[in-house]
């Protein structure tokens, strides 16, 4: 297995509703991977199922570490998943309030990662978190803050400055700019953009959003109903879309 992540047949139903049907995806090392479609296509379905947090009906998740061995994600225990989540892999929830811990300073948010991969000396520890402050563009004198009190772009900001701290090599992101208003998720786009570049993570990314598929990824997943109907390199996927739903998906952009 050369990719970094491996997924095939996945299936899974909520009662009638199929929510993912014979889905299969790769991701490589340093590759941004979207999946973009309409509501309700499978999308955050398949992330979740990706990311181990729900399990499928049917299919097989493989994950390959630095050391080369390759683990079936379903199969692993509890801890051993949660371990993973803390160090390897990173999770950008859609609303910061589920990524952050509210109660704990923002430099103590992205020094709690950093302890969780090892690192126990405190000046250090601090220095890093000024230093991830400063490169999402938080002001470092606010440090020991609370995030309750920084705005959602901020908060944004605060979210993944303390899941990439620990240079995960695969990210995944739930519409990390939804619910931010226009300006600031233009302005948070390109953030996530230098970094991922910067740092070459991997990231699966959830959007709605085409212009932002188009911004950061390399290649595009096209749901519709839970199944993949189209998938390839972006610019081929929006410039020459071969299928219809995903013609339409286009169109609807150009139009707005
Ligand atoms: N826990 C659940 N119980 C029952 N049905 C669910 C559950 N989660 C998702 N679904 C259904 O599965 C389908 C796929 O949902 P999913 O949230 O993955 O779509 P999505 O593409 O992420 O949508 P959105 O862009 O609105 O977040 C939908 O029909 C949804 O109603």
């Amino acid at each position: 297995m050369s990719a970094l992540l491996e997924a095939h047949g996945l299936n899974l139903r909520f009662g009638a509703v199929p929510a993912l049907e014979d889905v299969s995806i790769e991701v490589h090392p340093g590759e941004v991977v979207a999946i973009v479609g309409e509501s309700g296509s499978g999308k955050t379905t398949l992330l979740r199922v990706l990311s181990g947090m729900m399990r499928p009906d049917s299919g097989e998740v493989r994950y390959r570490d630095p050391d080369g061995a390759v683990h079936v994600i379903h199969a692993m225990g509890e801890a051993a998943l949660r371990q993973l989540h803390r160090t390897d892999w990173g999770f950008v929830h859609q609303n910061p309030r589920d990524g952050l811990r509210m109660r704990v300073s923002a430099g103590g948010n992205i020094g709690e990662r950093l302890m969780a991969t090892g690192a126990r000396h405190y000046g250090r520890i601090r220095t890093e978190a000024t230093e991830w402050l400063r490169r999402v563009e938080i002001d470092p004198e606010r440090i020991d803050g609370m995030p309750a009190l920084f705005s959602g772009g901020m908060q944004q900001r605060l979210q993944i400055a303390r899941t990439l701290v620990t240079r995960p090599r695969l990210v995944f992101m739930d519409e990390p700019t939804g619910g931010l208003d226009v300006s600031v998720q233009a302005r948070l786009l390109d953030l996530i953009r230098a970094l991922v570049a910067d740092l070459g993570i991997a990231v699966v990314i959830v959007t709605h959003d085409i212009a932002a598929a188009r911004l950061l990824a390399h290649r595009l997943l096209v749901m519709r109903r839970g199944q993949v109907v189209e998938q390839g390199l972006t610019d081929r996927v929006l410039d020459d879309p071969q299928h219809e739903y995903t013609q339409l998906l286009v169109a609807s952009v150009l139009a707005a």
